[in-house]
């Protein structure tokens, strides 16, 4: 399902309207879900606070604030005017929800129970430009609340002041840590330029209002990619799950060659062989856990005599020799996942545009502009699409939205993800995850976008058991690997 725009959307509204849908049922249907993808979001309940405009947007807030209250939160509201000056539907959600107080001001969060979420119905499709008057005010207190009292904003549809169209933020916008998004992503929430007010992004599904193709802009997310949501059949065995080859690891960066091994046995590989510079062997192996396979290899085309379903090549490797990677590569009919320092010594000899379209490249940015310096300075969707337009692989850019493309291939903008990813080792444990995925018999770009989504909602459960941003390591969210394959089959992120 691809993205749209306000218009859109707001055609897509009327369509589900000349089907026989109402406006009240579209709100109900999605404000239930909205609450329950809040319940889900925070290990036990707290309070709630709705930031209230006087559009459709806020009838939303408050039909997820019902929600919360039957799940044990305690609920009260903040609104930008009289209740009765709302449109007639927002004001009838909010007589049916009956007995939520509205604050006259600011709440006093000390004895307010914990975890503390303020909800953005301020604005929403309907917005003209960014808040104005008391919405700006009460943007204000949101934004305030979250840098000073640890409260988590949680945006209906999308963040106040961020333009649906363009992404364009807006002074006074609502900063969020999570946007949920009704029916079908706004286009704006994927521009780069959003990211910091959009912050983790998910989707709320409403089956009336749907797009049938997924165009050039899509979201990775359990309603919009099929890929992986089927169980195993009962008769699986380990041949099937898949043999992963990694060519990773050196003395100085051991660490990588293990997290990426990691990464590929919680993520479904059945075999798994680390293959290592015969000098690092001793140190690798004593580190590794005991379902890994460490092999020295002093030659890396060796590992074309071996057999395996799919290669992880670079976590760790350290100076590497290009040709060599290239000779192993181009003569690799498996896919494989280039990553790190593979990256780092192919763009040092001739590039990687002409490798095997089933491989997947992995760079974070920096590494991505050793091999595309034209493209710096080029907005970073920009960039990706028309790298990727001249290049076979596919491509996975790296970031707090990390996109997924392929020559000819929609941008996918991935959905989960938190700040406390920013810390070494998270694209190791990623690039295991996407071999072993391959390795099961997955699509390159399927794989790439399932795990870049998997590895963000396991720092994500991470972070919900117990960890913080600050404290999340990579090897704390690979732990968490398991929850997130539940999400994703449940569709319950
Ligand atoms: N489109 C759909 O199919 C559905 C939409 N729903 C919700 O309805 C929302 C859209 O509702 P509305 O169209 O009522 O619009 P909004 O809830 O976005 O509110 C628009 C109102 O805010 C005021 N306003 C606009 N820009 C402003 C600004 N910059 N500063 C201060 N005030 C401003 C306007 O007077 C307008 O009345 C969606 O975002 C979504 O949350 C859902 O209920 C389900 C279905
Ligand atoms: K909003």
């Amino acid at each position: 399902m691809g993205a749209v725009t306000a218009d859109e959307m707001r055609a897509l509204e009327e369509a589900a309207f000349q089907k026989g849908a109402t406006a009240a049922s579209l709100m109900t249907k999605a404000g239930r879900r909205l609450g329950l993808a809040i319940a889900r979001m925070f290990p036990r309940p707290g309070t709630a606070v709705a930031y209230l405009g006087k559009g459709h947007n806020a009838g939303d807030a408050l039909v997820a604030l019902g929600v919360l209250r039957a799940a044990g939160w305690q609920v009260v509201a903040r609104a930008s005017r009289p209740l009765e000056e709302c449109a007639d539907l927002t004001r009838a959600m909010f007589e049916a929800l009956g007995g939520v107080t509205v604050l006259e001001a600011s709440p006093d969060v000390v004895e307010m129970p914990r975890p503390l979420v303020l909800l953005d119905g301020l604005l929403g499709i309907g917005a003209n430009g960014g808040p104005r008057g008391t919405l700006a005010a009460l943007s204000r207190e949101m934004n305030g609340l979250r840098r000073t009292a640890g409260a988590r904003v949680v945006a209906v549809d999308l963040p106040s002041g961020v333009d649906a169209d363009t992404g364009v933020v807006h002074p006074d916008a609502v900063i969020a840590d999570v946007t949920l998004t009704i029916g079908v992503p706004k286009r704006g929430l994927l521009q780069a330029a959003a990211v910091h007010a959009v912050g983790a992004l998910g989707l709320v599904p409403v089956e009336e209002l749907r797009v049938p193709e997924v165009g050039d802009l899509a979201l990775i997310s359990p309603w919009t990619l099929a890929a992986g949501r089927e169980p195993r059949p009962f008769d699986f065995h380990k041949g099937r799950a898949g043999r992963v080859a990694l060519l990773a690891g050196s003395v100085p960066y051991s660490g990588a060659a293990v997290l990426a091994a990691t990464g590929a046995l919680r993520g479904g590989a059945g075999l798994v062989t680390l293959h290592v510079p015969v000098e690092a062997h001793a140190l690798i192996a004593a580190k590794c856990p005991p379902e890994v396979m460490v092999r020295p290899v002093s030659d890396p085309r060796d590992l074309l005599g071996s057999r395996f379903d799919s290669l992880v090549v670079g976590p760790g490797l350290g100076e590497a020799d290009g040709d060599t990677l290239r000779e192993l590569l181009e003569g690799c009919s498996v896919p494989a996942v280039i990553d790190a320092d593979a990256l780092n010594a192919l763009a040092k000899c001739g590039g990687v545009a002409g490798l095997p379209s089933h491989h997947v490249l992995t760079p974070h940015p920096g590494e991505f502009a050793r091999l595309a310096p034209d493209l710096t300075g080029q907005p970073r969707e920009a960039a990706a699409r028309l790298f990727a337009d001249r290049s076979s692989p596919v491509l996975l850019l790296k970031g707090a939205r990390t996109l997924v493309t392929a020559k000819g291939k929609p941008l996918w903008c991935n959905s989960t993800g938190t700040p406390g990813m920013a810390t070494g080792g998270q694209g190791d444990v990623l690039s295991g995850v996407i071999g072993a995925l391959l390795a099961g018999g997955m699509e390159s770009l399927d794989a790439a976008a399932l795990g870049a989504w998997l590895c963000g909602r396991a720092s994500e459960r991470a972070i919900a058991a117990g960890a913080s941003e600050e404290s999340l390591s990579a090897g704390d969210a690979a732990a968490h690997l398991g929850g997130a394959f539940r999400d994703w089959r449940e569709g319950t992120r």
